[in-house]
């Protein structure tokens, strides 16, 4: 394959993880120009353009170099490691991205009383992820047989063709539709940077190095706040102990006001009224959270 100057990420091009993806991409300082059939996106800034496509396929894309890194939820990478990708490089999650949370967990009629997997033995299990769900029955020693479907997953026990099913939760809104319970849970997932686990060393390499530098900076303040206050030299100790974790404040001198100071402190996630409220009574004044866009230590 002809080598290529400009990098290339996979990414859904239309469900649930397309637009924070986008979001979290352009945050990172990446713009793209979307060509008319809207499969290929070319990067105005920096030379990193975007190919869209459905997510089960871009595990494969990663693994032949037809793109360089892709974004994917963790459940798509795993089971593709385990059934599809065998043969190919070892795929490897760079980052986790914190959006496109669910769980994969097999679900039970929710009048059966499961107490733990020995009770799936002999059991017919629907799930579109067979590699996963495979490895889990193994490693529990529990004889079952795997009914594999592309979707529609919830309603097998109800067409009885299936006991149980193996499928994405994540308010389980959709479980207690079909009549069915989750039972256990078989992997924690989110949306993930995924790409060879040897990542390339060209020029390519630079820019993954510096997308993956951008990369932590959004994703570690995207929940810190930054808060800025007032207090007496007197209340410090007080307000400092009332302050939500995350590194030690910085304190400044206020011009004029020898007894005041000046107080900043990155908090590691939202800070409450009622946090702010007990924080005054401590002594602090002109309290302002700010959200963080960028961090660049
Ligand atoms: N209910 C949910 N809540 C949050 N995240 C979810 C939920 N369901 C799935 N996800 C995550 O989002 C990813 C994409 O889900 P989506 O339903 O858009 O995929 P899809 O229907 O397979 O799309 P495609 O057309 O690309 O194949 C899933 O692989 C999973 O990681
Ligand atoms: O626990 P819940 O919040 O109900 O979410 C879980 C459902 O979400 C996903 O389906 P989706 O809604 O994307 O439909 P699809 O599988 O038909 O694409 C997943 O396959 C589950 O069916
Ligand atoms: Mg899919």
């Amino acid at each position: 394959m002809k080598p290529r100057d400009r990098l290339r990420i996979a990414m859904q091009k239309s469900g649930r993880l397309t637009e924070p993806a986008l979001e979290l991409l352009n945050r990172c300082g990446l713009t793209f120009r979307q060509s008319r059939d809207k499969l290929f996106c070319f990067g105005e800034g920096e030379p990193v353009d975007l190919l869209l496509v459905r997510d089960d396929d871009i595990p494969g894309l990663i693994s032949q170099g037809v793109c360089d890194l892709g974004i994917v939820g963790r459940n798509v990478l795993s089971e593709y490691r385990l059934t599809g990708g065998l043969d190919g490089p070892a795929l490897a999650e760079w980052r986790p991205l914190g959006f496109g949370r669910c769980r994969l967990s097999v679900a039970v009629p929710q009048e059966l009383d499961y107490r733990d997997a020995s009770q799936l033995q002999g059991q017919r299990i629907a799930t579109s992820y067979p590699g996963l769900l495979g490895e889990w029955l193994r490693e529990r020693g529990v004889d079952a047989s795997v009914v594999t479907l592309a979707g529609s997953v919830e309603i097998a026990p109800r067409l009885g063709t299936a006991d149980a099913i193996c499928d994405l939760v994540q308010s389980g809104g959709t479980l207690v539709a079909n009549q069915l319970r989750e039972a256990d849970v078989l992997l924690e997932s989110e949306a993930v940077l995924a790409g060879p686990q040897v990542l390339p060393t060209d020029e390519r390499g630079d820019m993954i190095d510096l997308l993956l530098k951008r990369l932590d900076g959004v994703i570690q303040v995207r929940e810190s706040r930054l808060l800025l206050l007032q207090t007496s030299r007197g209340a410090l100790d007080a307000v400092i102990r009332l302050l939500p974790g995350g590194p030690q404040p910085t304190l400044l001198p206020v011009a004029g006001q020898p007894d005041q100071l000046m107080l900043q402190a990155l908090c590691a996630g939202e800070v409450s009224w009622r946090q702010l409220e007990e924080i005054k009574k401590a002594g602090a004044r002109e309290m302002f959270v700010l959200p963080v866009e960028k961090m660049l230590a």
